[in-house]
């Protein structure tokens, strides 16, 4: 994506990420879509929040952009309309994605941007797209990202995951499963939102071939009885 201007935040990108939360907001009143309703809140921990993995998305290889879990659809709304990819966001909870595609419709981002309601780890057999990047915020423990998104990444592709601080407990047990589930830890990169107390780690994690375990494991294992 690199040198096609995609990525730098317009007017009409802001313009779109404030709808969407407006949106958001208005419609938390009758479905719980995200526990932050506070407007200031949600613009630090979703819009500021959702663009801090930006950097990566935009050097990660080109093609499908998937958001796991994406709930109101953070981080992967506001990364769709800076990035322009095409994307689709997923999530179980089939009265919160409904309730996300009327958004889209009503944004008219419904050409660019799908939801997909349904596990996760049914996904890879139901739908054959694989994906050249897949993001996770407040999701599950690191290696649980990795083994829930090798089977939806094509070999190259990258899983982009939102964190808060990372143990060194959860960083080794994850390292120790890359070979496993076909994918390696690349970069880590740290910072703070602009309250300067919220603290963010991003992990880039590359699927770097196939795993060496049949996935997805059975419905729920990933989370349920992690590796
Ligand atoms: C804590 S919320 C985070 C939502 C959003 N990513 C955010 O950061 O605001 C986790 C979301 O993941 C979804 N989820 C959890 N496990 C899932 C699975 N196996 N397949 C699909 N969605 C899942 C839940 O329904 C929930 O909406």
């Amino acid at each position: 994506m690199k040198g096609t201007g995609a990525g730098v935040i317009d007017d009409s990108h802001r313009e779109l990420m404030e709808r969407h939360l407006d949106l958001v907001i208005e419609a938390n009143r009758h479905i719980n879509l995200t526990r932050i309703t506070s407007r200031e809140e949600a613009q630090l921990l979703h819009i500021e929040d959702s663009l801090v993995g930006l950097p990566e998305l935009m050097e990660a290889p080109d093609g499908r952009y998937a958001d796991i879990g994406t709930g109101a659809g953070f981080p992967g709304m506001p990364l769709a309309i800076v990035s322009g990819r095409r994307t689709t966001l997923i999530d179980t909870r089939a009265k919160k994605m409904k309730v996300l595609d009327q958004i889209i419709k009503q944004l008219g981002l419904e050409n660019q941007v799908a939801i997909h309601a349904g596990r996760i780890e049914e996904m890879p057999e139901r739908v054959k797209t694989r994906f050249a990047v897949v993001t996770a915020r407040a999701l599950s423990q690191l290696s649980v990202l990795m083994e829930m998104a090798s089977p939806l990444l094509m070999t190259g592709g990258q899983l982009i995951c939102y964190k808060a601080r990372v143990s060194d407990e959860e960083l080794q047990h994850a390292r120790e499963l890359q070979e496993t589930l076909g994918m390696r830890i690349e970069r880590i990169r740290s910072t703070y939102l602009s309250d300067g107390e919220t603290f963010r780690t991003i992990l880039v994690c590359q699927k770097v071939g196939k795993p060496r375990i049949k996935l997805p494991r059975q419905n729920g294992f990933a989370q349920k009885r992690p590796l």
